[in-house]
């Protein structure tokens, strides 16, 4: 029956996010601007219209790296889920590994890069709810997570669940 319970319509808002590795370590860039500035992290952003998820992934690690990896070395892990108490915004993101990659590491306008040991991960640098799906992407599982967040802070609920990779999450299904 049609309902005119509107408290459940939310919009969805997809994001990749990529986690770049190498013997030095994890690749993470500092944001310069935007949302989410003043923090380490991965190198994503939003999935344009009329590119795929992976597409998305790729230009936004090349736009903020200036880094290079093809289509094939593009491991995708899982997705964290955010919702909202106070905004019907859910935002999807989409969580990628590579291990090879080509072309220079280059500062962006938005992005500054620096490889960091895994011990050396700066999580009270980081969004508040990397510290508990991270480690596990970096420990070559893969990840389901989802949040529930009040303002920009605040984490009012959490679910983290590490997955094999014969049960890698797909959003949607
Ligand atoms: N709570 C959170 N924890 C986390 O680890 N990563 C998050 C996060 N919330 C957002 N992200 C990621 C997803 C994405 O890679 C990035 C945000 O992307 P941006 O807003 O910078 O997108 P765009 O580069 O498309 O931005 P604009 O071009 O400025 O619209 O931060």
């Amino acid at each position: 029956m049609p309902s005119s319970d509107n408290n459940n319509i939310k919009s969805i808002v997809e994001f990749t996010l990529i986690f770049v590795r190498s013997d030095e370590g994890v690749l993470l860039g500092f944001k310069k601007r935007g949302f989410g500035v003043g923090k380490w992290n991965g190198f994503g952003g939003k999935i344009e219209k009329g590119e795929t998820i992976l597409q998305g992934a790729m230009r936004e690690l090349k736009e903020e790296s200036n880094l290079t990896v093809s289509s094939s070395n593009m491991i995708y892990v899982g997705y964290v889920r955010y919702d909202r108490v106070d905004s019907p915004q859910v935002d999807i993101v989409y969580i990628f590994t590579a291990s090879e990659f080509s072309d220079s590491l280059e500062e962006s306008e938005e992005m500054a890069p620096k490889w960091f040991k895994i011990s050396e991960i700066p999580y009270e640098e980081m969004w508040g709810d990397s510290k508990y799906w991270l480690p596990i992407v970096l420990r070559k599982k893969g990840i389901f997570a989802e949040f529930l967040l009040s303002g920009e802070r605040n984490m009012v609920k959490k679910n983290v669940e590490e997955r094999d990779e014969n049960n890698i999450p797909v959003y949607g299904e």
